[in-house]
């Protein structure tokens, strides 16, 4: 039997403000995520989808609900092989070129073998070799947001998890980003999660969770 990449219940969220005010920003989700899964999390701006997806990749601790990784192991393996994340904002390290910010997590994983060459392949593939030896600070919004793709594939995760990654894209270029992510997810069975506010790169999942105040409804699973 196919093991779940995410199995999760009843997960809520809690923060306490400074001024003593609660606000729940996730309610009751009960979700899960298998290998190969396509799934996009659509909603209104702080609906929660970026609050759900940290904790979906073992990065947040839910304040009530439980949540497990069965085919992953516990939360502390998670990370940086397994699960793989795209953040809203670009992170790139500023002292680092593009190509040694790409090929860093095989060499904090240990991976030395053949990084810089991986990262060279994924730059190229994404089209963007030409930036290889570039500053962060010398990238577009766009360009920093493919980079940070590529940084997220390189060591072959087996969920990667995306807020909004073609935020700053045009539809073409978002288009042709997405045919590459999913190719590459696709050489090893590898699920996809993915916040966007854009209805076509949603279409292009094959599942659609949609998010509201905090609350998550997965009606949309069998659409696609
Ligand atoms: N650390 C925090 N402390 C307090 N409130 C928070 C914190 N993080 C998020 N929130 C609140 O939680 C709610 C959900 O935020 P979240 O970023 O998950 O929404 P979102 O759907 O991803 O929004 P967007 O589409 O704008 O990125 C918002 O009201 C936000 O203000």
């Amino acid at each position: 039997m196919t093991e779940k990449l995410v199995d999760a219940y009843h997960l809520a969220k809690v923060y306490h403000l400074p001024d003593g005010e609660t606000v729940e920003v996730l309610r009751d989700a009960t979700c899960s995520v298998m290998p190969g899964d396509r799934i996009a999390v659509e909603g209104p701006s702080g609906s929660g989808k970026s609050t759900l997806l940290t904790i979906l990749g073992g990065l947040v601790s839910p304040s009530a609900g439980e949540i497990n990784w069965p085919a992953l192991g516990k939360r502390t393996d998670l990370q940086p092989m397994q699960i793989a994340f795209v953040f809203q904002s670009p992170s790139l390290f500023p002292p680092l070129t593009v190509l040694q910010n790409v090929s860093l997590p095989l060499l904090l994983a240990g991976r030395s073998t053949n990084a810089t060459a991986r990262a060279e392949r994924l730059l190229d593939v994404l089209g963007l070799a030409g930036l290889s030896s570039k500053l962060p600070e010398e990238l577009s919004g766009g360009q920093a947001q493919r980079v940070a793709m590529a940084r997220a594939l390189v060591v072959r995760p087996k969920l990667l998890i995306a807020d909004e990654p073609t935020g700053q894209l045009d539809t073409r270029t978002a288009m042709v980003l997405l045919d590459v992510v999913l190719d590459q997810l696709a050489e090893t069975y590898s699920a996809l999660i993915l916040a966007t506010h854009d209805g076509q790169v949603s279409r292009r999942m094959r599942k659609r969770w949609s998010m509201e105040r905090g609350r998550v409804s997965t009606a949309g699973e069998g659409g696609g």
